[in-house]
C-alpha cells in the first residue's frame, strides 16, 4: 500500500515547438515541486502538440531528448514522473509514447498509445503501439494509458486485471467533447475499482480547444479534485489501500464470468 501526493501539471502546449515547450514544461516542474508531490503527471504529445503535419520532421529518434530531460527532473527533484507522451521516431515509423520515471531517474514506463484517434487524423501520422502499459511505482501495480484509450473499456481492463491499483492517463482532449472525457474516466474508475488520474492539456491548436479539466478519481468513482480550463496544478493525497477496500466491498473482480465474455 501507499499514500501519495500527486500533482497534474495542466499545461498549455506551444504548437509544433519542442525547444518552448521544455522550457516551459521545465519552469512548471519546478513550481509544482514547492507543493511536495510524490508524483508529477504531464499530458499527451506535450514537446511537439498536435502538428501532425510537421511531426515526423520534429519528433526524435526514439523519444531520446525527451526522455533525457524526464530522467534528468525526475533525479533532479526526486520525484515520480510519470511524463506524458511524445513523439518517438522510429524505424517503423514515429509513436505516440508514454514515458514515466522514478525518484532516481530511472525509465519505468514506455507505452506506445494502441488506439489511434482518427478524429484528429492520428492514423495518417502515427503507428500504433501493440504492448500494454503496465508499470510499477513502490512496488505497486500501475499503469499508464493515453487519452482515446480510454474509450476501450477492455483495454482497461486488462491493466485492471492484471493488478493496476492507479491507472494514469494523458490527454489532449478537445473541449467539445468534455461530458464524454468526464464520465469515461468516471466508469473507468468504478468499473475497475481503481483510482484515475487523468492530465489532460489546456489551450488551444490551430485546429482545437482543449478541455483541462485533469481530474483525479478515488476507485469508488468519486472525483477527488478537478481542475478548471486553463493552467493549473491539480494535486490530491491517494491512498492506494482504498482499492482493496472497494474491491472487497463490491467483488467485481471475483464475480466476472470471463467464460461467457466472447
Ligand atoms: N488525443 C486524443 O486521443 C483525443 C481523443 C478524443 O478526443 C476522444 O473523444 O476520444
Amino acid at each position: 500500500m501507499a499514500k501519495w501526493k500527486i500533482t497534474c501539471i495542466q499545461q498549455d502546449v506551444i504548437f509544433g515547438d519542442p525547444e518552448a515547450n521544455y522550457k516551459a514544461v521545465e519552469k512548471q516542474i519546478e513550481k509544482a515541486m514547492e507543493g511536495g508531490p510524490d508524483i508529477l503527471v504531464l499530458p499527451e504529445l506535450w514537446t511537439t502538440g498536435y502538428d501532425l503535419k510537421r511531426l515526423n520532421e520534429i519528433a526524435e529518434d526514439d523519444a531520446a531528448e525527451t526522455k533525457a530531460f524526464l530522467a534528468k527532473l525526475a533525479r533532479k527533484h526526486n520525484v515520480h514522473l510519470i511524463g506524458g507522451s511524445a513523439a518517438k521516431r522510429t524505424e517503423d515509423g514515429v509513436f505516440n509514447t508514454l514515458l514515466a520515471y522514478d525518484r532516481e531517474g530511472q525509465q519505468i514506463a514506455e507505452y506506445s498509445k494502441a488506439h489511434l484517434f482518427q478524429l484528429m487524423d492520428e492514423h495518417l501520422h502515427l503507428q500504433m503501439g501493440k504492448e500494454t502499459g503496465d508499470f510499477e511505482l513502490d512496488g505497486i501495480k500501475t499503469a499508464g494509458v493515453i487519452c482515446y484509450d480510454i474509450r476501450f473499456p477492455e483495454w482497461i481492463r486488462l491493466h485492471a486485471a492484471a493488478g493496476a491499483e492507479v491507472l494514469f492517463v494523458v490527454a489532449q482532449w478537445p473541449a467539445e467533447r468534455l461530458s464524454h472525457w468526464r464520465a469515461l474516466l468516471m466508469a473507468r474508475a468504478i468499473e475497475n475499482q481503481c483510482w484515475v488520474v487523468g492530465c489532460n492539456r489546456s489551450g488551444t491548436d490551430p485546429d482545437h480547444e482543449f478541455a483541462g479539466n485533469s481530474m483525479i478519481i478515488n476507485p469508488l468513482g468519486d472525483i477527488v479534485a478537478e481542475a478548471g480550463k486553463d493552467d493549473e496544478l491539480l494535486s490530491a493525497e491517494i491512498d492506494t489501500a482504498e482499492t482493496g477496500e472497494a474491491r472487497g466491498h463490491i467483488p467485481v473482480f471475483e464475480d466476472r464470468r470471463t467464460e461467457l465474455y466472447r
